[in-house]
């Protein structure tokens, strides 16, 4: 479980801005976040990961405190180990495929599995500049599954991908969040794309 209860502001063109949440989200639940350019969805993910820090508020996360500004408290992100799947991707320009992995972890079967599941064996020893941008994107989704986090936090991962790699690759998620009991929050401007997702939404305005 996942609680969020906290205020940021936003720099936004037409002045001062809010994001304001007092949300939970289940344990093990996928959550669908819609709402329109600069509502803050992407400034939420980021909170949760530790890596823009709200004015006030707290974040728990099954039962530990992450942030709490009224005790000054806040978990590096580091320690917070989210999977986080970034909307521009962020890979390491010098690592190959199977770097990145293995940065993330050890397990050499696991790292296989994901290969399959991404579809990137064949390209396992190539770096980014040498994938589509499609694989680039299954890459970054691998790589934050990689470390098995409890909390995944995805920004729109799907962007790159055509209907027929994403409908395959949103099933073999499904299982895999099931698996790794992990809780999820999708930022998608799609709701179609997220249909195969059981779960709830949350809508974001920025009002
Ligand atoms: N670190 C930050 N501190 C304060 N405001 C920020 C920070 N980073 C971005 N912003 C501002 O927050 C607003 C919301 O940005 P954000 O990227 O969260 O929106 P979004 O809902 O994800 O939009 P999009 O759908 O276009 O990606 C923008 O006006 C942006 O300038």
């Amino acid at each position: 479980m996942i609680i969020v209860d906290f205020e940021k502001k936003l720099k936004a063109y037409n002045g001062q801005q809010a994001l304001k949440l007092n949300h939970q989200f289940a344990a093990g639940s996928v959550t669908k976040i819609y709402g329109p350019s600069g509502a803050g969805k992407s400034t939420l993910l980021k909170v949760i990961a530790g890596l823009i820090n709200p004015e006030a508020g707290t974040i728990t996360v099954n039962g530990e405190t992450w942030l709490d500004t009224t005790k000054q408290l806040n978990l590096s992100p580091q320690k917070r180990r989210v999977g986080f799947v970034f909307q521009d991707y962020a890979l390491f320009p010098n690592m190959t495929v199977q770097q990145h992995l293995e940065y993330a972890t050890t397990d050499a079967d696991w790292i296989k599995r994901l290969l399959t599941i991404g579809r990137l064996e064949a390209f396992a020893t190539h770096k980014p500049a040498y994938l589509s941008g499609g694989q680039q994107q299954r890459l970054a989704i691998l790589r934050a599954i990689a470390i098995k986090p409890k909390v995944l936090l995805m920004d729109e991962p799907f962007s790159a991908l055509d209907k027929e790699v994403k409908a395959s690759l949103i099933s073999d998620l499904k299982k895999l969040f099931a698996e790794l009991n992990c809780t999820v929050l999708i930022v998608s401007h799609n709701q179609q794309e997220l249909e195969a997702f059981e779960g709830t939404e949350l809508y974001i305005s920025g009002e």
